[in-house]
């Protein structure tokens, strides 16, 4: 057998076409003999480096490529039609079936330069691929200047297919892809790699309708391809199979089985990758001296939670400060909204069987009982008692404080009775910031409320200050804000506990109006005051706004 070396590789340096050795040799012309099997010549043609070498490579040898590599890697190319002849997994990949019908592609590349001579490749061609480049409107430009009266010039009757190639960087970021081209343009010194090699600027992208426009005017099929997305490449060669089946269906009218060949058929509208999740960046821990987020407790104005001490005393909290603090907290919200924490399920077990408490306790001020407990799924108080020593009671209730803010609904939790307020409001500054005033004068009894809720460190906190190892509190205080910072994480992350959520054009941000108040005056002001932002638990439209933030 002899090997064709195609004509275009004889003066190229760089043609892709592996040594050749007699024993690799495959007799492909048993293909061409095969009864019902319609041999293709597909023939691709278009400006340099708009991407003809890798689509073809794309669908003959399935070859996948991140854009990094693709960036860096370009050399004026033509890939060897004798691929066919050489390698046996390129042969069967030629291998199809479109509308029933039984095809071998055989993809002829081409070089891009004008002045070059390809009649050679342009004979007996069944169907001729014309690709530019969206991010070069020359390559565009060139398609009607030059491409097509050549094609009509070789191969008058050959069906025509315009590809705009190279999709993915109409959704790029184009700065990091020039960044990535530099080192190749520094590379090149020939004025036709110079000139496709310089920054892709974004005014040059060409949107779909201009690609459209011209295969409108020609009269010919427009598809768009990317093979770092790896889209449309079967679409553009099923569909140049199918327009060179039907031209060939014109002239041999007696092969029945090209009846049930197709028009080329429209292109599925392209879906743009997804942008990475946005990047979310919990601060260090605040310094030991600052008192960030203490001041929030006890604010009326973002508590979803009323702590109830002694039957009567509110303290307001905020769920998410109290459950990333205290895993008791958390495991009691979780279950409230009917999401079994898993290193609770036993104790919730147990909870699902509590009776409702008779009668609820003294209403205050602006809180009053929940006519209907949606998330509790019954009305009234939940008795707590045999799950926790902790809590007496947990109901939902609507929240009317302070003055002039909107009415919303907060999660009711009745502390236990030996639960005192002094020593309480020190258990949930430890919760908020992680400090324990040394000179807190009930002690032992904030002891007895950390065990209760299971706050271990907290008691070490006490035992270090009552054994004077005050001291040791800082690496304590360390621990549970990367702890904390970990958990926080970890809810932004999953949704849990929020209660806004940011609609962005490009998806949606579920948050924590705690979180963001205390870390943003912006966030403060919006979420802080009597206004409706304060209530709402959808934010939309705030692209520019968002972005400068570091949750
Ligand atoms: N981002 C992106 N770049 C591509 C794609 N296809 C090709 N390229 C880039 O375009 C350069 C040229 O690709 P080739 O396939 O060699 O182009 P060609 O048209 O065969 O070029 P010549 O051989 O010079 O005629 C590659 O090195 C890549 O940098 C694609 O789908 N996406």
């Amino acid at each position: 057998m002899i090997v064709r070396i195609p004509y275009k590789s004889a003066c190229q340096p760089h043609f892709v076409f592996p040594p050749l050795y007699r024993s690799q040799l495959l007799d492909t012309d048993m293909d061409y003999e095969r009864p019902n099997v319609e041999t293709i010549k597909c023939v691709v043609v278009g400006d340099n480096a708009v991407g003809k070498t890798r689509l073809i490579c794309a669908r003959a040898c399935n070859a996948t490529l991140t854009q990094y590599q693709l960036l860096a890697t370009h050399v004026p190319t033509v890939w060897a039609i004798d691929q066919y002849r050489v390698c046996q997994e390129v042969l069967e990949r030629s291998r199809d079936v479109v509308d029933d019908v039984s095809v071998s592609l055989r993809l002829w590349d081409t070089f891009g330069d004008h002045h070059k001579d390809r009649r050679f490749a342009y004979g007996r061609s069944d169907v001729v691929v014309l690709c530019f480049s969206i991010a070069n409107p020359n390559s565009l430009q060139h398609v009607q200047t030059m491409w097509y009266p050549e094609i009509k010039h070789f191969c008058p009757r050959a069906p025509v297919i315009l590809v705009g190639c190279q999709l993915d960087l109409r959704y790029a970021d184009l700065e990091a892809v020039n960044r990535a081209r530099r080192p190749l343009a520094r590379l090149s010194f020939c004025f036709v790699c110079l000139n496709v090699i310089r920054p892709i600027r974004p005014q040059e992208i060409l949107p779909p309708e201009k690609g459209r426009e011209v295969a409108k005017e020609l009269g010919i099929p427009y598809y768009e391809t990317s093979v770092v997305a790896q889209c449309g490449i079967k679409e553009v060669f099923d569909n140049a199979i199918r327009s060179a089946l039907i031209s060939r269906r014109h002239l041999q009218f007696w092969k029945s089985h090209l009846r049930s060949v197709r028009k080329p058929l429209p292109q599925a509208p392209f879906l743009p990758p997804r942008p990475p999740p946005p990047v979310i960046i919990v601060p260090d821990p605040p310094a030991q001296s600052e008192d960030h987020p203490g001041h929030l407790l006890e604010e009326a104005s973002c508590a979803d939670v009323v702590l109830v001490v002694q039957e009567r005393i509110r303290i307001y909290a905020h769920r998410i400060y109290l459950s990333t603090a205290s895993s008791k907290f958390c495991d009691l919200f979780l279950m409230e909204d009917g999401d079994p924490p898993s290193q609770a399920r036993d104790p919730l077990l147990r909870a699902s069987s509590f009776d409702a408490c008779e009668g609820s306790e003294t209403e205050g001020g602006g809180l009053r009982t929940s006519a209907s407990d949606g998330t509790l799924g019954r009305e009234g108080d939940r008795d707590l008692s045999g799950w926790s020593r902790a809590f007496e009671s947990i109901r939902s209730g609507v929240l009317e404080e302070p003055p002039g803010y909107r009415a919303r609904r907060v999660t009711v939790v009745k502390m236990d009775s030996s639960v005192r307020s002094g020593p309480f409001r020190a258990v949930l500054k430890y919760l908020y910031t992680g400090q324990l005033d040394e000179r807190e004068p009930e002690l032992m009894e904030v002891a007895h409320i950390a065990e209760l809720l299971e706050v271990f460190d907290l008691r070490m906190m006490v035992a270090n200050i009552l054994n004077r190892e005050a001291f040791m509190n800082q690496e304590i205080t360390r621990a549970f804000h990367v702890r904390r910072s970990n958990r926080i994480k970890e809810c932004l992350t999953k949704g849990i506990f929020s209660d806004v959520t940011f609609v962005l054009d490009d998806g949606s941000i579920n948050a924590h109006k705690p979180l963001l108040i205390s870390g943003c005056d912006w966030m403060a002001a919006m979420f802080g005051g009597p206004f409706l932002e304060s209530s709402t638990s959808e934010v939309r439209n705030v692209k520019s706004f968002v972005a400068p933030l570091s949750l």
